[in-house]
């Protein structure tokens, strides 16, 4: 019964599962949260990392640990087995991913401390991505300034699109390399990828995960000269900036709460500042869905998946609303089906697929970690 153990350890939050190989289901699992907050006693990821490992305990046969990695730049498209040098250069991209990168490393490195004897895999979330093509990745700044910099599209919540889009060609019982798919991943962290054919040919966020949708904390996209205007009219530094575009603006910064079910029940209520907000939201994915349909030339599947997408049928059903035209219908008895399982939203006979899929990014990690040190 081989085992693989993996961390995931988030901005404040460490979620961790023990993932059975032969039947790809998790033995255990679980999430430390409010890692070095005030008033936490878990005052760093290393920290949350020893507790688990502490309370896990022996007798688990596990093989391998696989580590979520937010930010992989241009350095590492492909799963990668953790040595020393590894761990620096994912040390060398905290630039990029500030919130999340150093809190992957502090996760490795006591995993790595207290498992010393097993191999140690980094999933990178920006990996999938890698076969953007340059037009598709190029942000149109000076050539030089932005290759020295790594200033590019990178893309992320990888992991999550390739394992829901191939999720989607099994359930559709149609080979991989002929669908054109749209896959929504709707979280905290919100990003669209295009894929056709089991390849990611554009994405929503770019060098940071700050680019694109409209999300729990964060602004998506934006005209940068804002940032230069607020710097200049309002007095805000960097820090601030920063701050302000990814921890204080998407549905927080329009509505006063970043969680989408207390969003949706206030909208629900009459709320006109929370309707307000979702606008916005539904507005900014329509956007990307007629884009990506024109990059991929034509649609066979959307898929929904992430806490919203998987959960939220009235975000659905209007984000998809008016696009009957295109071929996008959704079933409305369909869609209010309560179900953790794969399932269709559109009705039978339907020219696109709409689909519900549950993602599952652990099982995905565990599968890599596998296949890349067994
Ligand atoms: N039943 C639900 N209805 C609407 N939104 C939901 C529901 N369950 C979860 N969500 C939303 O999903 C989001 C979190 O998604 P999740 O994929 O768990 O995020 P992450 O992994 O990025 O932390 C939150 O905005 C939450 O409100
Ligand atoms: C990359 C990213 O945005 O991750 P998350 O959705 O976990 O914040
Ligand atoms: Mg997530």
């Amino acid at each position: 019964m081989t085992q693989i153990f993996v961390v995931n350890s988030g901005s404040s939050s460490i979620k961790y599962q023990l993932v059975d190989l032969a039947t790809e289901q998790p033995v255990l699992g679980g999430l430390v949260e409010r890692v070095g907050e005030p008033g936490s006693d878990v005052p760093d990821h290393a920290a949350g990392l020893r507790r688990i490992l502490r309370d896990l305990g022996n007798g688990h046969e596990i093989a391998a640990v696989g580590h979520r990695v937010v930010h992989g730049g241009a350095l590492y498209t492909e799963p990668t087995v953790i040595t020393d040098e590894v761990e620096r250069g994912i040390e060398g991209l905290a630039a990029l991913a500030p919130l999340h990168n150093p809190a992957n490393l502090q996760g490795i490195r006591a995993a790595r401390h207290a498992l010393p004897e097993l191999p140690h895999v980094a999933i990178f979330d920006t990996a999938f991505h890698h076969t953007l093509a340059p037009a598709a990745y190029t942000y149109a700044i000076d050539r030089d300034l932005a290759a020295q910099h790594g200033v590019r599209r990178y893309g992320f919540h990888g992991t999550s699109h390739k394992f829901v889009s191939e999720q989607a060609a099994v359930f559709l019982d149609r080979p991989l390399a002929s669908l054109k798919t749209i896959v929504l991943h709707l979280g905290n962290g919100a990003s669209v990828a295009a894929v056709d054919g089991g390849v990611s040919i554009e994405t929503s966020m770019g060098m940071t995960p700050l680019e694109g949708l409209v999300m729990g904390t964060r602004s998506g996209d934006i005209d940068a000269a804002v940032l230069i205007h607020l710097h200049r009219q309002a007095g805000l530094d960097f820090d601030e900036l920063d701050q302000l575009l990814n921890r204080r603006s998407g549905l927080l910064g329009l509505s006063g709460n970043g969680d989408m079910r207390d969003v949706q029940a206030a909208a629900s209520n009459g709320d006109e500042v929370a309707e307000a907000a979702l606008a916005v939201y539904r507005h900014r994915i329509r956007r990307y869905i007629g884009a990506y349909i024109a990059h991929l030339g034509g649609l066979d599947a959307i898929v929904f998946t992430a806490g919203v997408g998987e959960n939220n049928s009235l975000l659905r059903r209007r984000v998809l609303a008016g696009l009957e035209f295109l071929g996008i219908h959704v079933d409305p008895d369909r869609n209010e089906l309560a179900s953790r399982e794969a399932r269709f939203i559109s009705p039978d006979g339907s020219p696109v697929a709409v689909l519900v899929i549950p993602t599952n990014e652990e099982l995905e990690i565990a599968r890599q970690t596998a296949a890349a040190a067994l």
